[in-house]
């Protein structure tokens, strides 16, 4: 075969190339806003950098690292500064910061609440759904909660019966699908499966679709071209399309008809979430909800909904397991607990799930939870706001930051701050929340992991009932042996593989 490039022809493409390249790079150098930032050339050069860290699963390093090599401020994006300073927390993610076009996920027209840019049009779509998260409405499903997890715990105890290890990867997702389904629609996804079709769909969708979905964040203008153009009825995935998103879809469908079609009674009395959406909530001039709406908003609770507290369970079995006096600390502290509740008349089996009243009073156990997303939080990339008109000074002369730059701050980077916690921020040591109470009170507002302001989320109240009742009840009655760690990846949120354990009963002995 022969060639049809002339040989004059390439060193004339690299002359091109190589113009092209001193010419962006002299501008940045010369009369780019943001020039005096510090970061990698390459990063301020294309949002491809951004987009390579992504992809190698471990952007969350990369971004601690940038901080340490350049400082608190670190450009990341051509228009795009990564901040680590927790006082700018309240200027940054202030009650009408408006987020960016990197939250672009939706396959619709509409905005969904994680995704409204506005702070106006987010105040109302938070404000119409708030009530199905709200611990008063959470405890109407106390009892449907309580007995999932007793079966969660049943089923680990058979799997793992005469010492056998297992695959834990799956399990937290199970309870964690399970619990959600459990607020959305008053029963649980399936009957303990931990290889069910429909559990099967979501954690693959959520877990392969990640890398895609966190692309598109870092590429807004390649996702509008390829989903709003021509090509996009072929790109985009449909109900029962045969993909496993397309089946999330379709099983999300299913319960939209059902509800519409015949309305539960139940979940109304009891505050579901499903029901709240299609037959309550209201927008502004008094209609109901649109359904692409709730149905984009369902998706975003289906996924990140459990994700994010399936990865805080395995993370806090993993490290608690390996920490032999955190695990005895936390084992005495349950067995107390239900040494009381028994005498107090709370429960009246020594099995039994405590009220949730009590469970929420735990000082180790709140320590341990609130020391694991600190340290290792399932949400760990950066969450871009836009600087508003009249831009802002950063202070201890770093800089003024321009109107339409967008600026961020990274969780895990934030909960390895040592300003905040310490030379030993990145060591797992929960009691640094219980030595000085007036401390953990103080740096309470920067607990990042549940993001800022107008934002922060709305599922934390059903997040940490979820966190706190089923790792009380996993160490009440396992003491976890950790075989492998497995392996573990994040692109914004985390997928863990082949985590094996052994669980060994805990005996029963109670004073
Ligand atoms: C350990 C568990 C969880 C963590 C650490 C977590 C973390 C977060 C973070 C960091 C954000 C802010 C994102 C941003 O600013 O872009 C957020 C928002 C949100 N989360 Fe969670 N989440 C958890 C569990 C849940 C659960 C269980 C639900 C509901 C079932 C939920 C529903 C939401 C919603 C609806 C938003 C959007 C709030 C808004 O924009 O007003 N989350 N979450």
């Amino acid at each position: 075969m022969t060639s049809n490039v002339q040989p004059t022809q390439l060193p004339l493409t690299w002359i091109v190339i190589a113009s092209c390249f001193i010419l962006v790079v002299g501008f940045i150098r010369l009369y780019d806003p943001l020039r005096k930032f510090p970061g990698p050339l390459a990063a301020a050069t294309t949002r491809l950098y951004s987009v390579k860290a992504l992809w190698s699963g471990r952007e969350h390093e990369l971004l601690l690292g940038a901080h340490k090599r350049y400082g608190s401020v670190v450009r990341w994006q051509p228009n795009l500064l990564l901040l680590n300073d927790p006082t700018l927390l309240p200027i940054i993610y202030n009650h009408r910061s408006d987020k960016t076009p990197h939250y672009n996920s939706s396959l619709k027209s509409v905005e969904s609440i994680v995704e409204a840019k506005s702070w106006k049009v987010h105040r109302n779509a938070r404000k119409r759904i708030s009530k199905p998260f709200l611990l008063e409405s959470i405890l109407q499903d106390e009892d449907l909660i309580d007995s999932n997890i007793v079966s969660w715990i049943d089923k680990l105890g058979q799997i793992s019966a005469s010492d056998k290890t297992f695959d834990f990867s799956r399990w937290p997702h199970l309870l964690g699908h399970d619990l959600n389904m459990i607020r959305l629609v008053g029963r649980p996804l399936s009957d303990m499966d931990p290889i069910s079709a429909h559990l099967n769909n979501l954690v693959h969708a959520a877990q392969d679709g990640a890398i895609a979905v966190h692309t598109l964040a870092r590429l807004p203008w390649l996702k509008k071209a390829l989903f709003n153009g021509p090509l996009g009825r072929f790109l985009t995935p449909n109900s029962g399309d045969g993909s496993q998103l397309g089946e999330v879809l379709e099983f999300r469908d299913g319960l939209v008809r059902s509800e519409r079609v015949a309305p539960d009674e139940n979940s109304k009395a009891r505050k579901r979430l499903l029901d709240h959406y299609m037959h309550e909530a209201r927008n502004e001039d008094g209609t109901l909800i649109g359904s692409d709406e709730i149905e984009d908003d369902i998706t975003n609770l289906l996924f990140a909904g459990t994700e994010t507290v399936a990865h805080t369970i395995l993370s806090t079995v993993l490290h608690i397991s390996q920490n032999a006096p955190c695990l005895a600390k936390l084992q005495s502290e349950i067995k107390d607990a239900v040494t009381s509740s028994l005498k107090a008349g709370e429960i009246d089996h020594p099995n039994s799930p405590l009220p949730y009243t009590t469970v929420t009073k735990l000082p180790y156990l709140n320590a341990c939870i609130r020391e694991i997303l600190r340290l290792d939080p399932p949400v760990v990339s950066y969450l871009p706001r836009a600087i508003k008109s009249g831009g802002i000074q950063l202070p201890n002369g770093q800089g003024f930051i321009p109107e339409g730059t967008e600026v961020a701050m990274s969780p895990y980077v934030i909960g390895r701050n040592e300003e905040l916690y310490g030379p030993d921020a990145e060591g797992f040591r929960p009691s640094r929340f219980l030595e000085d109470s007036d401390w953990a009170g103080k740096v309470l507002p920067y607990d990042f992991a549940w993001g800022y302001g107008n934002r922060r989320c709305l599922g934390k109240v059903l997040a940490m009932l979820i966190l706190r009742k089923s790792l009380f009840e996993l160490f009440r009655h396992f003491e976890p042996e950790v075989v492998s760690e497995g392996t573990s990846k994040a692109y914004l949120l985390w997928s863990h593989k082949n985590v094996v354990l052994r669980l060994r009963r805990v005996e029963v002995d109670l004073m």
